[in-house]
């Protein structure tokens, strides 16, 4: 008999199992609306011009495939930390940001949490109510304990933001706050500039340390300066922050894992000696990363026609979510006859939209209308299509009635 006899068969996950289940489907009206995934018109995966345009450059250049540094390539730490804070900004000029390149988003989380633990043993993460499924996961397997904060009112299909300043005063002094920087996973609703500014006093009162979560930053709003407002209003104000990025969806390198880990300290001493403790860290977990969609990254912010042909094709697909977005919320109007009021699909932003289906009505979505999607009634709409908005809004208007 086999020592591992009593492992048991892991539940598939809420969100990449989805996809799986798709893949198994066979009937042809199915829609995966499941993984934050951008799909063209046509329903096909996307490569950007500017990475096959970068790649044809890196090819040229003949490259080689010695160990980068623990904490990865230079050239992209630079420019993800540029992107993310502006180059002119006083915390770069001064030295005071520690960035390492991480595993992509999850990575980069997962290695802040490990940071977390060994240095703020007594400290707790708060995240939203709901939030991304994944952001549980890393904070409970790197051992960091975690509340929630309420976000998500089910009434106005908004944000409770008196119940999320509410629960984050109560939260013991010096926690960390776990913020989207834009197009929040999976509700789509992003606080205000004024809300934005009332969260950061009540932070500064309470002695807490954001930690953002910055995995759309140019594609929810198109623009990258737009998507990093937040980030910027906390380190403007003089916070030390975590920011984890990812170039996943903003630049189509879901499975090159590129991203970054940035903590923005008080001083250049501090940010190198934590960043010396993130490449600590790092080696035993994963010693060095990737180093291909580090070049893409910097090869792409690092000449100025690639760089803005990005920011086009930022604004393409963010610009084809929100058509989609559109499309869908006229059919729902046009076709539901109770007068229900879906303009909360126009107030969201970004690839997804919280539809308020409950968990047997998302089921009714997939076994009777072959619409993949998670079962907290999230929807990615960078795998819907104009030609398919009818169709899933027949498939909506059936599971809510
Ligand atoms: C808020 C948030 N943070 C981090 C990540 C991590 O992405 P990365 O590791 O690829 O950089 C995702 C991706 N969330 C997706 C798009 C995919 C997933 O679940 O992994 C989602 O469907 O929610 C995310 O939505």
């Amino acid at each position: 008999v086999s020592r591992f006899e009593d492992v048991a068969m892991a539940p598939p996950d809420p969100i990449l199992g989805v996809s799986e289940a798709f893949r198994a489907c066979t009937n042809e009206s199915k829609l995966n609306l499941g993984v934050g995934a951008y799909r063209t018109e046509d329903l096909q995966p996307y490569v950007l011009n500017v990475v096959k345009k970068a790649e044809k450059l890196m090819l040229e250049k003949g490259e080689n495939k010695e160990y980068l540094p623990i904490e990865g390539l230079a050239a992209f730490n630079k420019a993800t930390a540029e992107l993310l804070l502006g180059a002119d900004n006083h915390s770069i000029q001064s030295q005071r940001v520690a960035t390492v390149q991480g595993l992509s988003g999850t990575g980069s989380l997962r290695l802040a949490a490990a940071f977390i633990n060994r240095y703020c043993p007594n400290s707790k993460v708060l995240i939203s109510s709901p939030t991304w499924g994944n952001h549980k996961n890393i904070f409970n397997d790197a051992g960091v304990p975690w509340s929630e904060y309420r976000y998500y009112d089910p009434k106005t299909v908004g944000l409770d933001f008196e119940g999320m300043i509410a629960d984050i005063k109560a939260a013991p002094s010096g926690s960390f706050i776990l913020l989207h920087g834009c197009a929040h996973n999976p509700t789509g609703i992003d606080p205000t500039p004024e809300q934005w500014t009332k969260i950061a006093d009540v932070l500064e009162e309470k002695g807490h340390t954001p930690f953002f979560d910055v995995a759309y930053q140019g594609f929810a709003s198109g623009s990258l300066d737009e998507d990093a407002f937040s980030v910027r209003l906390f380190v403007e104000r003089g916070f030390e922050v975590f920011v984890a990025q990812s170039y996943s969806k903003n630049l189509g390198l879901y499975s090159e894992r590129i991203g970054a880990i940035n903590v923005i300290c008080s001083s250049s001493g501090v940010a190198n000696r934590v960043k010396s403790q993130l490449k600590r860290l790092a080696r035993p977990m994963y010693s060095n990363p990737p180093v291909h969609g580090a070049r893409i990254v910097a090869n792409v912010v690092g000449d100025p026609n690639l760089f803005s042909e990005w920011k086009a094709e930022m604004e393409e697909m963010a610009g084809r979510i929100k058509n989609v977005r559109k499309r869908l919320y006229d059919n729902l109007s046009q076709k539901d006859k109770s007068g229900k009021d879906w303009s909360f699909i126009l107030r969201q932003i970004g690839m997804f939209s919280y539809t308020g289906l409950n968990t047997s009505q998302s089921e009714n979505m997939t076994n009777k209308w072959h619409v993949y999607m998670t079962k907290d009634g999230r929807i990615s709409l960078a795998g819907l299509s104009l030609a398919k908005c009818d169709y899933l809004a027949d498939a909506i208007i059936d599971s809510y009635h």
